[in-house]
Parts: structure tokens; C-alpha cells; sequence
């Protein structure tokens, strides 16, 4: 599946030692079936014993009630008869009033009295976003105190509603870090048997839309164009120096962990401590979580953007944000914790350099999502099984335990085991105790005593930016590996994924893999930024011309039109089985995740099984493969993919097996055979 850090490893172990990574490192996990209903319909509301505790010591943050109140006729009553005769108000004031206390509404609810409003709104002459800034920073104030006086008297008649002129709400959302629809980048879906994965972007298949460029180029253009490339290329490092020289790194960062960890509320909260989402969206998220009963998810909803997402309470896409530490700029991936949705958090986690683990320190959550067939394990596996090799550990929700050092330093000492069995060396990870819910110990140090006991450590900023940014191969062939596509809003089409080795300029021609057609490349965004050209490393949409939207897929790879990436269905390579319910024999089917590629395959070959620690052939032909096996195998894919030896491009030499929605080994590409 996913793609890998380029080089994320390089100042690491180049060498990716295999028996290191994965060698005795999993025990074996009881996962859950998917096909347990209870698991596919999860309920968070089943849940809540983390956040009441949260909340029964903090006051100033309410917890709903079951129902929410209808609002008071009182309240209706004044709204739809407001007189606004006693405020001498022109026919255009009125109606400027109007469409202010209108806004003003679909920030604040009911919870601001109508008086307050209009008082604010003539305090600041009409000025909507003033009244409002007003409004809310005496909010938490007044809410202690007891409530003032009105000051403007209520009104004494009725009158005809007043006339509302229509006024477009602006809508109140993180603009820095509201993902661009189009960039957003949106998971697959496992398709059963043999059928194929497909973008989950509907396509525009009418005549009108499709860009009629003949897309196959007969050998004479191809010759022509290839000469063109070659005089054209400039020298990427230099490009690379002059374009990136003088801004911070960009790091990516994939954040992941079991379901309910913490995981969006602890970096929403971290958005919020930075200043990226304003007061006013997190209030709107808090009038609009409570409305529908899930207030503690406030600060989640800063990356949980879908409806769906927000009424079940789950991830179930990857987020994204950005923001930046002393040295950074560091763009956040928020995957999904929830079994159901790992592919999606393996094409999170393929676009990552480096990974932040978050597990719930509260008594017995840490248990279930480590011990018992929860998604920590697996999650962690994951990413170093894809080459990520540097985590943070957040030891979130450590006020639900109230900041007890002996369940921090429990929780270390299991995690240290495993990470180190995983393949993590202990100088590559670091922990944090913290709470996104409080906000402790993530942008400064912490204040709180209890911690401050036995803590004097970093913050999670200050061990983000210490993170080193793998260095990226800009001068290495051209590949990008495509994980979404759409429409754009001009002429061709866009398809989104990172680019792994090389740089694309605007104008290039690339060879879109494995049906090998010429495109040109009409314009380039980074983070939803323009951009001239992008380079390894970065995530990027890029607009492609000359080839049809119907004619690529999701998992397909943007290649060097000169040298181009290998296109087989067949290869040998070498594995590590983690968790297998009956034992691998010839002809074993399983979905071969490749990047963002999830594909049908077969492993058509046992060849060896080998000794984990050393390498050395145990048995040839061996007859089956059980959990914990080292073996060389063949496998055989059910249509031609793109695919690299690991030690040619590590990120596409790197292959996860899974079988009924379960992790079931991963491998290193040794050999590719030409179809
Ligand atoms: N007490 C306490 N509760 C927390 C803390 N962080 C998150 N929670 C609560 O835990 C619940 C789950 O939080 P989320 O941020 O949605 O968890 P998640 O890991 O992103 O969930 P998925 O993405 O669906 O896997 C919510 O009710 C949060 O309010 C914390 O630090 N302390």
C-alpha cells in the first residue's frame, strides 16, 4: 500500500535491516472479526468513562445534557417580536442590525441574550466581527459572574416581524487550516475478489469533460519528446537549493493510535494553542458538538470535518493541518484509530516521515488498545513495517489518572518491549505525558504540580521539533505515487499523492504507470499553495493534461518518461508473518497493499524459510508458513502493478498483506519478473 518516507531512514539504518525490523516482534493479537457487527457500528457514546472524569474536576468546561433544552417561548418570543422603534434606527440601519444579529445567532446560539447582541452590534457601528470578538471574550467572564442588567429595556410591544433582508452567513471555519476540498486526501475502499481499486473521486465521464488529447504517443513522439526532456532537465539539486534553500523543513507527521485515544483532540488542541483555529470556530464547534451531544469531541472536530465523522464521533479519513515549531513547518496527517478504516490509515501513514503514537493512560484503555487486539499494536507495526523509524509517544489523557507517574512510567516499560521488538531503537523514541483535553504539556511546559513532580521534560512541540527530517532524494528518477483523484476547477484533471524520489516542474511530461501514458503536467500546489515545481518529499496536486481522468487509478505512480518505473505482476519477496489464522500454503489469496495500490494476489510461491536472526535458509519449499516466520515467496499479483526492488526505491519496494481486514505480514521486494 502506502508510500514511504524517502530516505527517511538515510541518516538512520540505510540498510533496513529486515530481521531488525520485524523480526520476533509480534506476538500474536486476537483481533476482532470485521465481521462483528458491534465493531463495524461502533458508538463512542458507549464510551465516556474518560471524558466525565475530565470533566466532573473542570468547571469550565460543561458536559451537555442528554436532551437539549427547546429554547424558552421567552426566548422565541422576543427574537420574532423584537421592537426596534425605541432605537430610532433608519430603514438601512435596521436592517444592517438585523443581518448582524442574524450572524451573531449562527455563531452563538441562544446563549447570548438578544439585548447583549444589539447593544454590541451599535457599540461597533454594525461591525459584525467586532461585536462578535466583544461578545466572546466577555463570555467566559460573564458566564462566572452573575448576569448584568440589560441595558436596553425589553421591548414593551409587539410588532409585525421585522423584514430580513438575506444575507449570506459567512462561514465561520479555520480558513488556515481547513483543508482545500481537493487536496484533502481521501483513503479506498477494499474491493473484494478481483475487482479494482478505483479513486474514490466520482468521475466526470460526459463527452463535454473528458480531455480529448490523443493520450497514447507513437514511438517517433515519444523518441522526440524523451530528447526534449533530456535537454531540458536542470540540476535538481541546485533547483532544490535555490527554492527550498532558505524556508523551514517541511515535515510530515502521521498520527495514529487505537480508537479514542486522543488522537484528533490532541492536535486540534494543539492547532488551538497555536493560534491556527480561532476562539470563534472553536466556539462554533462547541455551540454545534453540543447540539448534537458531543461536546468533549469539540477540539476533535478541528480535523474530523465530515458530518459523519462528527455524529459517530470516529475518524474515519485522514485529516490534515499544518503548523510550524521553532524550526518546521510541520504538516499533520490524523489518521484513523478504528479497525475498519486502516487502509485508510496505511495511506496516511505512507505520506509520513516520522509518526506520533497516542495511547490513553486511563486505567484499562491503555490495556485495550495495546493488550487486546486493539489498533496500538498494529498501528505501530504499520508504520515501521513502511519505514518509518523516528515516533513520539503521547501519553495522552494522563489527567484521567491524575497525572500519576507510576501509570506513565507502567506504560513506558510496556511500550519500550514492544517498540523495540517492532523495530524502534530506543534513541528513536521519545515519550510525553500529556492531555489534549487540558492542553497540558503540549505547546509549553507543563504547570500542572502533579506532574511537575516527576516531569521537567519537553513539551510535544519542542519533541516535534526535534524530529530530523529525512533528507529527500530530489536527484533520483521521478516518482509519485497517486493516492486521490479529481476535477479540477480548469481544463484536465488533478491527481494528489506525495512524490517519493525526483522533482516535477510545471510543463514536465511524466509517464503515468503501469499503462504507461504520456501527460503533461499544467500545474503544480503544494498544501494548496501554487507552485512552479515540487520536489521529493512533498505532498502535491498536480494537474495533468493529455491522458484521460477515466484511465488512472488510485495507486497508479507518476514516473520518469526516461527511466521509467518497473511494471510487472509478478516478484519475489521477502516476509514476515505477524498473525495468520491458519498457516500460508501455495496459492494463499490475500489484498496486496502497495502505497496507496490495494490490489488482488496470491502467494504462488514458498521458496524459503529462513532463520529470522541471521538470514540463513532453514528449508527449501518449505510447505506452509505460520505467525513469526521469515520466508522468500512469490507473489502474484492479479493485474500488473508499479514496483521496485527495496534497495533500488525503498518506498516502493515495501509491500503490507492483509487478509479479511487484518495485517497478516509484511515484505521487502527482492526480485521483480518481467511479464
Ligand atoms: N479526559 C480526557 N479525555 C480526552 C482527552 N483527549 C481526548 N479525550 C476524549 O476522548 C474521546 C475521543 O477523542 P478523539 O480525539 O476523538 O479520539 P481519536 O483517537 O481521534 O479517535 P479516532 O480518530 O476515531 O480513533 C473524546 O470524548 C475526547 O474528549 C484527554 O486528554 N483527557
Amino acid at each position: 500500500m502506502a508510500r514511504h518516507r524517502n530516505v527517511r531512514n538515510r541518516s538512520y539504518s540505510d540498510d533496513y535491516d529486515f530481521d531488525d525490523v520485524y523480526g520476533h516482534s509480534v506476538e500474536e493479537d486476537s483481533c476482532l472479526s470485521p465481521s462483528d457487527a458491534a465493531q463495524w457500528m461502533y458508538d463512542r457514546s458507549r464510551n465516556q468513562q474518560a471524558i466525565s472524569n475530565f470533566l466532573d474536576n473542570h468547571d469550565d468546561i460543561q458536559e451537555e445534557s442528554e436532551e437539549l433544552p427547546e429554547p424558552s417561548h421567552a426566548t422565541l418570543e422576543r427574537r420574532e417580536s423584537m421592537d426596534l422603534r425605541g432605537l430610532n434606527l433608519n430603514e438601512d440601519d435596521e436592517a444592517k442590525l438585523m443581518s448582524c444579529l442574524d450572524e451573531l445567532r449562527n455563531v452563538l446560539g441562544d446563549t447570548t441574550p438578544d439585548n447583549i447582541l444589539v447593544q454590541s452590534v451599535l457599540k461597533h457601528k454594525f461591525n459584525y466581527n467586532k461585536a462578535l470578538d466583544e461578545i466572546l471574550n466577555n463570555k467566559s467572564k460573564q458566564e462566572e459572574k452573575p448576569k448584568p442588567e440589560p441595558v436596553i429595556p425589553p421591548p414593551a410591544l409587539l410588532i409585525e416581524p421585522v423584514k430580513v433582508p438575506v444575507v449570506t452567513t459567512p462561514k465561520v471555519i479555520a480558513t488556515k487550516i481547513e483543508p482545500n476540498k481537493a487536496a484533502v486526501i481521501k483513503g479506498f475502499k477494499i474491493e473484494d475478489g478481483n475487482t479494482k481499486s478505483c479513486p474514490q473521486t466520482p468521475r466526470d465521464q460526459s463527452p463535454a469533460t473528458r480531455d480529448r488529447t490523443p493520450s497514447r504517443l507513437d514511438q517517433a513522439d515519444d523518441n522526440k519528446i524523451v530528447l526534449k526532456i533530456k535537454e531540458n532537465k536542470s540540476d535538481p539539486n541546485t533547483q532544490f537549493q535555490n527554492e527550498r534553500g532558505s524556508e523551514k523543513d517541511h515535515l510530515y507527521i502521521v498520527v495514529i493510535g487505537h480508537v479514542d485515544a486522543g488522537k484528533s483532540t490532541l492536535m486540534g488542541r494543539l492547532l488551538f494553542e497555536l493560534g491556527e483555529v480561532s476562539q470563534r470556530t472553536l466556539h462554533k464547534y462547541e455551540q454545534e458538538s453540543k447540539k448534537i451531544g458531543k461536546q468533549s469531541f469539540m477540539y476533535a472536530w478541528v480535523l474530523d470535518e465530515t458530518g459523519e465523522e462528527r455524529v459517530r464521533g470516529i475518524t474515519m479519513d485522514v485529516g490534515r493541518a499544518q503548523f510550524e515549531t521553532k524550526t518546521k513547518k510541520v504538516i499533520i496527517l490524523d489518521a484513523p484509530g478504528h479497525a475498519d478504516f486502516i487502509p485508510n490509515m496505511i495511506t496516511g501513514a505512507g505520506q509520513a516521515d516520522v509518526a506520533l503514537l497516542v495511547v490513553d493512560a486511563t486505567r484499562g484503555e491503555f490495556e485495550s488498545g495495546f493488550e487486546l487486539g486493539g489498533q496500538t499494536r498494529e498501528h505501530a507495526l504499520l508504520v515501521r513495517s513502511l519505514g518509518v523509524n523516528q515516533l513520539a509517544v503521547a501519553v495522552n489523557k494522563l489527567d484521567t489518572t491524575n497525572w500519576s507517574q507510576e501509570r506513565f512510567d507502567e506504560i513506558t516499560k510496556k511500550l519500550k518491549a514492544f517498540l523495540k521488538q517492532a523495530g524502534f531503537k530506543d534513541s528513536d523514541v521519545t515519550f510525553v505525558p500529556c492531555s489534549g483535553l487540558t492542553g497540558e504539556n503540549l505547546v509549553k511546559d507543563s504547570t500542572e504540580p502533579n506532574l511537575l513532580k516527576w516531569y521537567s521534560g519537553p513539551c510535544l512541540l519542542d519533541v516535534i521539533d526535534k524530529f530530523n527530517v529525512p533528507q529527500r532524494p530530489v536527484s533520483k528518477p521521478l516518482r509519485m505515487s497517486i493516492n486521490d483523484i479529481f476535477k479540477g476547477t480548469g481544463s484536465g484533471f488533478c491527481v494528489a499523492g506525495r512524490i517519493e524520489n525526483g522533482v516535477i516542474n510545471k510543463g514536465d511530461k511524466v509517464l503515468v504507470c503501469p499503462t504507461k501514458e504520456m501527460a503533461e503536467v499544467r500545474s503544480l500546489s503544494i498544501n494548496d499553495l501554487a507552485s512552479n515545481v515540487a520536489f521529493a518529499g512533498d505532498q502535491v496536486s498536480v494537474t495533468l493534461s493529455g491522458v484521460e481522468m477515466q484511465n488512472v487509478s488510485v495507486g497508479y505512480i507518476l514516473s520518469d518518461p526516461i527511466q521509467q518505473v518497473p511494471v510487472s505482476t509478478r516478484f519475489e519477496a521477502r516476509l514476515v508473518v505477524f498473525n495468520v489464522k491458519v498457516p500460508i500454503t501455495k496459492g494463499f489469496p490475500v489484498l496486496i497493499h502497495h502505497q496507496s495500490l490495494v490490489e488482488s494476489a496470491n502467494i504462488v510461491k514458498l521458496k524459503a524459510l529462513l532463520n529470522k536472526s541471521t538470514g540463513e535458509v532453514l528449508k527449501k519449499k518449505p510447505r506452509c508458513l505460520g505467525n513469526n516466520s521469515v520466508a522468500v515467496v512469490d507473489i502474484e499479483v492479479s493485474k500488473p502493478i508499479c514496483i521496485e526492488r527495496y534497495k533500488d526505491v525503498k518506498e516502493l519496494g515495501r509491500v503490507m498483506l492483509r487478509v479479511a481486514g487484518v495485517t497478516i505480514a509484511a515484505g521487502l521486494v527482492t526480485d521483480i519478473f518481467t511479464t
